[in-house]
Formats: C-alpha cells, structure tokens, sequence
C-alpha cells in the first residue's frame, strides 16, 4: 500500500502556477527524493503533501485523503521538517524537541514521562544532549538544523517529510542524520519524501527519485535512470559526468 498518493497536485501562489499536476507516490517504507533546478517548486510541493498549503488535486497518506483528518490525527501520520521553520522566541533545545509531542498530550493536560524519554532519545540520536538547555537562537545554523529534524522525529510519525534536511550541516554531520533516518526506516518502517540538491547524496539514500522542472515531473525513476547526463543537462544546464559509484551515481560537473 503506498503512505503517500499525489495526484494531479496544482499549487496557485498569489495567482502564479507553481506546482503543475504532479503523480507521485511513495510506498510504505520507501525513501523517494524529489530534485530538481532552484524554483522548479520543490518545497511548494512538499508543503502542500505535507497539508501546509491549499492546492488542488489529491493527497492521500495511508489511503486518507490528507483533508479528511483532523489537526491531531495529521500531526500523528505526517512531521515535515521546512528549510527556514518559525521558531519561538527564546525557546530552549529541550521545549523546542518537545512540541513535537503536541499531538500525544491531552488538551490542558502535561506531557507525560513518554513524552520526555521521546525527547531525551531523539537528543542523544541526534548529538544534540548538551544544547538541550540552549536558547534557540544561540546554535550554529547546522545545529539548529538537526534541533529541527530532532523535533519532528519526536512526534513519532510514519511518514517524514524532509525538505532540504542536510543542506546547512557539514560532511560527517550529513551523513550521521540521513544515516540515522534511514535507520529509523528500517527498524520503524517510517516512509521518507525529502527535496535535496546534493544529488550524489540524493541518490544514494533514494530508492526512487522525482526530477521536478517549471513545477511539472520531468523524468522518475531509479537514481540510475533520474540522474543522466542528459536530464540534468536539460533541466539544470549543466554538463556533468555520471561516474558508476558503489552505491549510485556520482554527479561531477565539469567545466565546459
Ligand atoms: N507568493 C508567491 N508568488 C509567486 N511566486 C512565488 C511565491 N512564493 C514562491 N514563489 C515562486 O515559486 C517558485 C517555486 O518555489 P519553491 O520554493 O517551491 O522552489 P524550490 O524548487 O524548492 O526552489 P529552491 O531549490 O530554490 O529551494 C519560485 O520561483 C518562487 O519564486
């Protein structure tokens, strides 16, 4: 059964077409990645999957469309982690992680000791233990980053939706968060729709991969058959050599 079903997703942004009929799915338990040039409108439509934005056409998780669920019962099927979330001023690491439990704490009610274990473990997964006590404001633009992925892991979802994850974290701290989620993956079954733009990366994590260009899905497929020299000389006007890797394609752009 598939977690997410996109069909003939249309996204209207003060009167401009941004998302222009796009299929998608994903399966349960798969990691599918959508890539695609600056504006092409990756995380308009994540947000839209995610249900953060009115749009036409139909989203289903787990066969539901996405508009029949209430606040609660979405926030426990869907965490989507945005590239640039609001935050609360002067809100600590800690307070911050926990409001991903929102949704499991009874209305006037206080978290319950779960909800603080839920907490503590997404900390230490995360390397994040000793800025539990940090104000907000106070972390590095990549440790802030994994605080986000940190609060949306709490709330325990099925489905992940990660735009732009690692796009502030340097090389080691990269590969620990998109290793750590393809763990929780395996061992949780929880399904993965990310947008990135490393797109060596991308492709190996991804069991499939969406090109999205002017707002419309230009090619999907395997990493293998997403990532060609052609694709990507069209939509991103780049010329790039695909080198044969262990675990995908590797993406070199060379000169010229
Ligand atoms: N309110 C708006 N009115 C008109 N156009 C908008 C509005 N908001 C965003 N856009 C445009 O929508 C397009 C898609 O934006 P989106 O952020 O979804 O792209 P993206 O593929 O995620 O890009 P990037 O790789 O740069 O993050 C962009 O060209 C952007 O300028």
């Amino acid at each position: 059964m598939s977690a997410i079903e996109v069909e003939g997703l249309t996204v209207r942004l003060d009167g401009t077409l941004i998302v222009d009929g796009v299929d998608l799915d994903v399966a349960e338990g798969e990691w599918v990645t959508v890539i695609g040039p600056n504006g092409a409108g990756k995380s308009t439509a994540l947000r839209a999957i995610g249900g953060l934005l009115a749009f036409g056409g139909t989203v289903r998780w787990h066969g539901v469309p996405a508009d029949r669920l209430s606040r609660r019962e979405r926030a426990k099927a869907v965490a989507t982690v945005l590239q640039s979330p609001v935050v609360p001023p002067a809100m600590r690491v800690f307070d911050y992680v926990l409001l991903g439990r929102t949704p499991f704490i009874p209305p006037l009610g206080r978290e319950s000791a779960m909800d603080l274990a839920a907490v503590e473990e997404v900390l230490v997964a995360l390397d994040l233990e000793s800025f539990a006590g940090r104000r907000l404001e106070t972390l590095s633009g990549g440790e802030r980053q994994r605080v986000f992925l940190a609060r949306a892991l709490a709330q325990g979802a099925g489905i992940l939706l990660l735009d732009e994850p690692t796009s502030a974290l340097d090389i080691g701290h990269q590969q620990e968060v998109l290793e750590l989620v393809d763990r929780l993956r395996a061992e949780r079954g929880l399904t993965v729709l990310a947008t990135m733009h490393d797109l060596t990366t991308a492709g190996e994590y991804a069991d499939r991969m969406f090109l999205l260009a002017a707002g419309r899905v230009a090619a999907s497929g395997t990493p293998a058959e997403v990532l060609t020299e052609p694709h990507l000389a069209e939509h991103y006007r780049v010329k790039v050599r695909i080198i044969e890797g262990d675990r995908g394609p590797l993406v070199v752009a060379v000169r010229g």
